[in-house]
C-alpha cells in the first residue's frame, strides 16, 4: 500500500471533479451561507500518523455528528438505563421524522435520529441547567480534540432556534408521552448548541479517535469509556448513523459513520484510524455527497472496510 499521505492525496484527486455537487442544507438559514465548493479530509491513525487534504483545517458546523459525543457522555452518566428511553434499531425514516413516535409511545427508535438525540440530551441535562450542560459538552469536545479552540457557532445556534419548528414538535411530542424529564425549551437550547459545535476535519478526526481504539484515547492514554461501550456506539453508527441511508453507507463504505447536515462525516476504522470528511453539498438523506464518495474511495484504496 502507498503511504497514508499519498492515499489521501489520491482520494482528493478521485473526488475533485465532483466537488460542489449536492444541495447545501437551507432549512437552517445560517448553514445555507456556506460555500458548496469546500472539501476537506483528515485521517488520524491510532499510532498518531496524520494525513489531510483540502480544507481540512477549516471549522464547519458538525450538526448531527455531535450526537455521537452526547451519546457517549450520556451513557457514561446514566449507563444502561438510557435504553429505557431510546431504542437501538434503525428507523428507515428521515432524521427529523415524527411518524414512529406516536406508534411507539414516545420512545424514539435510536439515539441518532433527532427524536432520539433529544432524549439523550435530556438525560445529560438531568440536575443541571442548559449553560452547564452546554459547557460540559463543549469541554468534552475540546478535550477529545485536544484543542481549546473548539467552539460553538452562536449564529448557527440562533438560526436553528428560530427555525427549529420540527425539533420543537418532536420534543413536545416526546414530553407528552412522559419521556423527557426536563422542560422542552431547555432540551432544545442544549440540542441547538451541540449541533452548532464547529470543528475542522483535523479536530473532528482527533476527537473521534477514542472510538477507533476501544474507548481509550490512543495518543493521550486517557480512558473515555469501556471497550464494550465504544463497540456499541460504533454499532449504532453503522446501523443508524445515516438515517434512512444507513444501509447504503454500509454497502458502499462499510465503516461506522455519522453524518451531519453541515456536510461533515466522521467515520471510524476500528483499531486503525478516525477519518473526518467535509463537503457541504448533501444527498437526499442529508449526508455529504462528496464526503461519502471520498470515504468510498479511501476504503477502496486502504481495504479498511470492516467487512
Ligand atoms: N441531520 C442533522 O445534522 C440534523 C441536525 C439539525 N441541527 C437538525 O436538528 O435538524
Amino acid at each position: 500500500m502507498q503511504g497514508l499521505s499519498e492515499v489521501v492525496a489520491a482520494v482528493h484527486a478521485d473526488v475533485a471533479g465532483h466537488i460542489g455537487a449536492g444541495r447545501v442544507a437551507d432549512y437552517i438559514p445560517a448553514l445555507s451561507q456556506v460555500d458548496p465548493r469546500r472539501f476537506g479530509i483528515a485521517v488520524i491513525t491510532c499510532d498518531g500518523e496524520r494525513a489531510f487534504a483540502g480544507d481540512a483545517a477549516v471549522p464547519f458546523s458538525i450538526q448531527s455528528i455531535s450526537k455521537v459525543f452526547t451519546l457517549t457522555l450520556a451513557l457514561e452518566r446514566v449507563g444502561a438505563r438510557l435504553w429505557q428511553h431510546v431504542g437501538r434499531e434503525p428507523s428507515g425514516s428521515p432524521f427529523n421524522s415524527i411518524v414512529q413516535l406516536e406508534q411507539e409511545r414516545g420512545v424514539p427508535r435510536n439515539p441518532f435520529i433527532n427524536a432520539g438525540a433529544l432524549v439523550v440530551t435530556d438525560a445529560l441535562l438531568a440536575g443541571r441547567r442548559p449553560p452547564e450542560t452546554i459547557a460540559e459538552i463543549l469541554g468534552f469536545l475540546r478535550a477529545r480534540a485536544d484543542d481549546a479552540e473548539v467552539s460553538i457557532d452562536r449564529e448557527v445556534a440562533r438560526s436553528e432556534a428560530q427555525t427549529g419548528f420540527r425539533n420543537a414538535s418532536l420534543a413536545n411530542f416526546i414530553r407528552a408521552f412522559g419521556n423527557l424529564q426536563n422542560p422542552v425549551a431547555e432540551v432544545l437550547e442544549v440540542y441547538f448548541n451541540q449541533c452548532s459545535l464547529q470543528l475542522s476535519c483535523l479536530q473532528l478526526a482527533r476527537a473521534g479517535l477514542f472510538l477507533a481504539a476501544d474507548g481509550v484515547d490512543p495518543l493521550s492514554g486517557e480512558t473515555i469509556c469501556r471497550p464494550a461501550r465504544a463497540r456499541r456506539v460504533k454499532a449504532l453508527m453503522m446501523t443508524c448513523g445515516h438515517y434512512d441511508a444507513s444501509g447504503e453507507f454500509a454497502f458502499k463504505v462499510g465503516l461506522p459513520g455519522k453524518s451531519g447536515v453541515g456536510g461533515g462525516i466522521l467515520a471510524i476504522a476500528p483499531r486503525r484510524a478516525a477519518i473526518a470528511v467535509w463537503s457541504p453539498g448533501l444527498n437526499a438523506a442529508g449526508t455529504s455527497l462528496v464526503g461519502a464518495l471520498a470515504l468510498e474511495s479511501l476504503v477502496e484504496r486502504t481495504g479498511w472496510s470492516v467487512f
